[in-house]
């Protein structure tokens, strides 16, 4: 097979959908590998690194989708790229598709085959393509929102950790899964006060079991919602309902009742968003605000810390890579039930039910 691997384009994205050791297992097998040229710069791969390993330096873009039966990739394609994807090319990435009608459209039209790389599921329930990232945001959320609650860029002035004879700041994390943990776990290490909620009471079990006594778990429910974000400085919202539209649980109304310069780090963004207010951001301007509250709302937190996050998540992409090339996307898929939950959209139709009913379609193809 041959498979591409474009430089991600969206803003501040230095993330690369393979490594030079991915690269070598692909060779290896016989497949080609075209590497578009400096695509692995900002992750810390040369030109020559991939080279060295087999890869075909490509120039352009263009040349990347036109030459390819596979794009390998980070993020959702941006508009730039709808008109690059073949019919028939599988594009494996993430989508996050029930955010964004505008994208699902333009990939309903272009005929390719979409995998997901958030809907990958094990048997279980768990996400194997989203944990890393989601790992990764966890805790940059309490890094980014430590930062933006200091007075100068309008936070409230707290410092998390407090000072010997001054309490610590209080962090409010909803969803306590991949995302939630982590930031609960980087919060109570700098010695913030943390409230974890959620729905699913494993989870809590299991934050219970595993926290130190400053993290409090509670079962997630408006009341309790509409309660903590009085108190607390820092709000990190990491709910997710898979593939479907993350579910609002602060509202526009409850901003009056926080206190000025509360910090709302919406790591959920890229599915909706858990917060009414929630907008997307970029890196280069993370924050604004509304009613007084700083509100961060990056889709690609990752993107920011490439270094850490091209391995982390191409050490669990580049198994379901190589099948998919070895076998081809449907055979793949028939033999890995995880893989084929990745399936969103193929060839004009979407397959996924929690994408049409983000949009309330019946009909689930185009012609
Ligand atoms: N902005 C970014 O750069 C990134 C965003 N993400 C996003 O972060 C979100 C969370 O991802 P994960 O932690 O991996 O998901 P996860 O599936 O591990 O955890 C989600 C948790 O939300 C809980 N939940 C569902 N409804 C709830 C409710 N009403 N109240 C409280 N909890 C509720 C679930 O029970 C589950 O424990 C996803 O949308 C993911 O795409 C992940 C990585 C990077
Ligand atoms: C999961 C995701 O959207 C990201 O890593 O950017
Ligand atoms: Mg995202």
């Amino acid at each position: 097979m041959t498979i591409g691997i474009p430089k991600e384009i969206k803003n501040n994205e230095s993330r690369v959908g393979m490594t030079p050791a991915g690269v070598f297992e692909l060779t290896k097998r016989n497949h080609t590998v075209y590497v578009q040229k400096e695509a692995g710069e900002g992750s810390g791969f040369s030109n020559l690194d991939y080279e060295n390993v087999g890869a075909i330096i490509l120039d352009s873009i263009q040349q990347v989708y036109q030459s390819s039966d596979m794009i390998v990739k980070v993020k959702e394609p941006i508009a730039e790229e709808y008109d690059l994807i073949q019919p028939r090319q599988i594009v494996f990435t993430y989508f996050h598709f029930a955010s964004s009608e505008r994208l699902t459209l333009a990939m309903l039209k272009s005929k390719a085959i979409c995998i997901a790389y958030e809907t990958v599921e094990d048997e279980d329930g768990t996400l194997p393509l989203l944990t890393p990232m989601s790992e990764v945001a966890g805790r940059m959320a309490i890094q980014q929102g430590a930062k933006y609650l200091e007075k100068p860029i309008k936070g409230r002035g707290v410092l998390l950790g407090g000072v010997p004879g001054v309490p610590p700041g209080k962090v409010l994390v909803l969803g306590a899964g991949v995302v939630g943990i982590q930031a609960a776990k980087m919060a109570a290490g700098l010695g913030a006060h943390v409230t974890i909620l959620d729905v699913n009471m494993k989870r809590l079990r299991y934050v219970n079991d595993v926290m130190p006594s400053h993290v409090v778990t509670e079962f997630s429910n408006e009341f309790n919602v509409r309660k903590h974000i009085q108190t607390h400085d820092l709000i990190v919202g990491g709910v997710l309902i898979k593939g479907a539209k993350a579910p609002k649980l602060i509202t526009k109304d409850m901003l009056k009742n926080m206190r000025p310069g509360t910090v709302l780090v919406d790591v959920a963004v890229d599915q909706g968003g858990c917060m009414e207010t929630t907008k997307v951001t970029t890196h280069e301007n993370p924050t604004f605000i509304v009613d007084d509250i700083v509100h961060y709302g990056v889709a690609n937190m990752p993107g920011a810390v490439p270094y850490t996050s091209t391995l982390a998540l191409t050490n669990v992409t580049l198994p379901y890579v190589i099948k998919l090339a070895d076998k081809g996307w449907k055979q793949a898929c028939q033999d890995d039930k995880t893989l084929a939950r990745g399936l969103n959209i193929v060839e004009g139709e979407v397959v996924y039910k929690e994408i049409s009913e983000a949009f309330g379609w019946e009909n689930t193809s185009v012609n």
